[in-house]
């Protein structure tokens, strides 16, 4: 590294005083370490003065990171490429150029995971909307019925981004009795087999110390529906009530959410530390490539699955299917078969969507490339003449 050792220099220069002990609370490891030291060693992407950071919060074309140097804002438009699945997001550990002015964002580290979801929009893309998520924490309001459905499709959209999901009862304070408060988990809990259900009160405090500790030291995003407690139970995580999420809320009563920037902050050490992804409130949450999430968020019919006759049997009304089998015997609720079949059909028409645009992005590409023969052909021919 060429740091400058210049100690006239009065300004905050990003090399002025390195402390990589400001990026521990923030999840840096040896692996990181060694993913960055890989990143800076690589030719491509070396850099003048290159520093590792943690985006903690995007705008348009800059993004802040938190450095050995302190926090800083950096200049993004070199990692912007045609992928939106690639652009920089929250979470996301980076080599930023610290010589340049403003810095910049030299590339990203690669993924350990992504959480990404279909924008609503009818161009059918990915949108990333937070990097490196070790917990996927899908706070469910028990102050409402409890939509078993809702749960799984935000259980398979957690799944396929490679973090695990814990599954948050939240207004527990709301059940009049432990006996409901006790069916109501048992049901949530049929719903999300091998995830961690876990009822808590922001408002009592009931189950949030618990919850810490299951986080402790890794990177949560906070996903859930509007209304659902998300920002009250990240204030209670964060022991303050200066929300540094930027939340601007519609005052017209529609509670339409209008969160503008996501976060990424530091838990309590306290509590076992960890960091908190505030994303805004998914509403109308969609899968995207979330075949191999529908896998493990439906596990035990998967494991039915390999047990029917035919390797390729739609659970309908083939013989010798063993979903059947366990649906007539009541071993597997019916519900869930049919939450299974309607998540993979969105899914499988989402895929179709995508592959359409796909389609249409090589046609581009074809013509684009047709139009360059064509070009590169007069030059060697010369100027067509005019007639
Ligand atoms: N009784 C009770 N009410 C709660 C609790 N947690 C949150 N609430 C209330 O539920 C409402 C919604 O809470 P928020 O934290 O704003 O929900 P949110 O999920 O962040 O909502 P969006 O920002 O729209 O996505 C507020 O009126 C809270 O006061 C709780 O533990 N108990
Ligand atoms: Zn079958």
């Amino acid at each position: 590294m060429s740091h400058s050792t210049n100690a006239s220099s009065s300004s905050a220069s990003p090399s002025a005083q390195l402390d990589f002990s400001r990026l521990a609370p923030y999840g840096w490891d040896d692996d990181w370490a060694a993913a960055y030291a890989d990143a800076v060693a690589d030719a491509r992407t070396a850099a003048p003065d290159p520093l590792p950071g943690r985006v903690v919060r995007v705008d348009r074309g800059q993004c802040d990171l938190v450095t050995p140097a302190g926090t800083l804002r950096a200049d993004t438009e070199f990692v912007v490429p045609r992928d939106p699945m690639k652009v920089v997001c929250t979470g996301d550990w980076a080599v930023v150029d610290a010589d340049g002015a403003p810095p910049y964002v030299r590339t990203l580290l690669p993924r350990r995971t992504a959480f990404a979801r279909s924008t609503s929009s009818k161009r059918s893309e990915g949108q990333v909307l937070a990097a490196n998520v070790d917990h996927a924490l899908i706070a469910v309001s028990l102050g409402a019925e409890l939509d078993l459905g809702r749960i799984e499709r935000f259980l398979s959209l957690a799944w396929s981004s490679g973090a695990s999901p814990v599954l948050v009862l939240t207004k527990a304070d709301l059940v009049p009795d432990t006996a409901t408060l006790a069916h109501l988990t048992a049901d949530a809990e049929t719903s999300a087999p091998g995830v961690q259900v876990l009822p808590v009160s922001a408002e009592t405090g009931e189950g949030v110390d618990v919850l810490a500790a299951v986080l402790a030291g890794g990177t949560t995003a906070l996903l859930g529906q509007s209304g659902a407690g998300k920002s009250t139970l990240a204030n209670a995580l964060l022991g303050r009530s200066a929300q540094t999420v930027q939340t601007i809320r519609d005052r017209d009563g529609k509670g339409r959410h209008t969160t503008t920037t996501r976060n990424l902050l530091p838990l309590p050490a306290a509590g076992g530390g960890g960091t908190l992804i505030d994303t805004p409130g998914l509403r109308g949450v969609g899968l995207w490539e979330a075949e191999e999430g529908l896998g493990q968020a439906f596990a035990e019919i998967e494991e039915l699955a390999a047990r029917c006759r035919f390797h390729d049997c739609a659970h309908d009304a083939e013989p010798g299917c063993a979903v059947l089998a366990a649906v007539e015997d009541g071993t597997l609720p019916e519900r869930r078969l049919v939450s299974y079949r309607k998540l993979l059909r969105e899914n499988v028409r989402l895929a179709a969507r995508t592959d359409a645009r796909l389609r249409a992005e090589q046609r581009q590409v074809f013509k684009q490339r047709q139009a360059l023969g064509r070009h590169m052909m007069e030059r060697k021919r010369g100027p067509r003449r005019k007639p």
